[in-house]
């Protein structure tokens, strides 16, 4: 008879006979917008992640209470923009058929396994930048009880996207696929933090400016932020509805680049100019000695005496420095620099989707029209 592999125990066969998950198709159908209908799915997910460590990994009652907490402390409270576009997308696909609410549901579940990335991101970028307040509220690292903890807890976040993605599409044919995607996807996410976070030397006594180049930015850039950001959220889609030949694929990820490189530089002013009150967070990027978009167009306008006080205020953890830096970006304008490039990306983005005529436009469009101009 069958020889059960190592390691393999009868309880992994119940899981056949576990009842299948409840998307809340109800509740999907009456909502009217794609941020409510994607809204709608988190419950019961998070619940299904709740359940799974209970009974798969026999997780005792607080090790199930800790991870509950952390997902709704980390998971939600964003945009959702990653999410949402994956369900607006398959909807475009669909074309004129529209989707069922099932599909709704299932579109909702891969955006929430972004959602999910996108948490696991932020936890560790939080406590790896020093950053003290994400969405409104402390970063999950500052938390009394969690401290370094929070290292593990990312690692949670990212097993349990590939617990979605095996319990909702493991029998889907591009199942693999869609593994591998966002396998890469995290992979290239840690090629540009490493990027963001080794821009400066750690013990530096002042800033080697010379690294704060337009040619790394936008390789961090498109590593740390467009690929994961808007590249995966529309390839998921595509994968969900079928889409297989590679040239769509390449087109959808030129753009994404394109877009992704748009989204950060409007963080990076955010970083400095937002409100935190609507941005959720207090920008660090210049105590953090960050290759941001600012310092890269500051240097590459600056005399030789605004260069030596960037040299010598650049990169310190004191708000007298922070706001000679602050003082220098006024100087030069730099506000009205990003509002003049605002409005040459939005219009070259537009040039770049008129040529695309193997996805509809709309899948970028959508995106773009929720990012431009944008206030947090
Ligand atoms: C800029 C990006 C890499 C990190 C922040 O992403 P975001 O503005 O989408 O954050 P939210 O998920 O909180 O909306």
């Amino acid at each position: 008879g069958f020889i059960a592999p190592p390691g393999h125990n009868d309880d992994d066969d119940e899981d056949e006979h576990k009842p299948p998950f409840q998307y809340p198709l109800k509740e999907i159908a009456s909502k009217t917008t794609d941020k409510e209908k994607f809204l709608s799915v988190y419950p019961c997910l998070r619940d299904s992640i709740a359940e799974y460590f209970a009974t798969k990994h026999e997780m005792v009652p607080e090790g199930v209470n800790w991870i509950t907490e952390m997902i709704d402390y980390s998971c939600v409270g964003g945009k959702m923009n990653r999410g949402i576009t994956v369900l607006t997308v398959a909807r475009t696909l669909s074309g004129s058929s529209g989707l069922t609410p099932r599909e709704e549901a299932r579109a909702s579940v891969v955006g929430w396994g972004i959602e999910f990335l996108q948490a696991f991101f932020l936890v560790a970028d939080d406590l790896m930048d020093d950053s003290k307040t994400r969405r409104g509220q402390p970063c999950w690292y500052l938390l009394p009880k969690v401290g370094t903890i929070a290292v593990n807890d990312s690692f949670l976040l990212e097993s349990f996207v590939f617990t979605f993605l095996k319990e909702h599409f493991g029998k889907e044919p591009y199942y693999i696929k869609l593994v591998e995607l966002f396998l890469e996807t995290i992979q290239q996410t840690e090629c540009g933090q490493l990027l963001d976070l080794t821009s400066q030397p750690k013990d530096a006594k002042t800033a080697d400016l010379s690294r704060f180049t337009i040619e790394r930015y936008r390789k961090i850039v498109k590593y740390k932020t467009a690929f994961y950001s808007f590249y995966l959220p529309v390839a998921s889609a595509m994968l969900m509805s079928g889409v297989t030949n590679s040239k769509s694929f390449k087109t959808a990820r030129n753009i994404c680049c394109i877009m992704g490189e748009y989204f950060q530089i409007q963080d990076d002013v955010l970083d400095c100019y937002g409100t935190p009150e609507v941005i959720g967070k207090v920008g660090t990027d210049i105590q953090d000695n960050k290759c941001s978009w600012l310092i890269v167009q500051a240097l590459d306008r600056a005399t030789p005496e605004q260069r030596k006080v960037i040299e010598e205020n650049y990169g310190k953890w004191d708000d007298a420095k922070v706001a000679k830096i602050k003082a220098i970006y006024n100087e030069m304008g730099l506000k009205s620099v990003f509002e003049k490039y605002e409005e040459d990306s939005y219009a070259e983005i537009q040039e770049e989707l008129k040529k695309i005529n193997d996805i509809p436009q709309e899948v970028f469009t959508l995106f773009l029209d929720k990012i431009y101009k944008r206030s947090k």
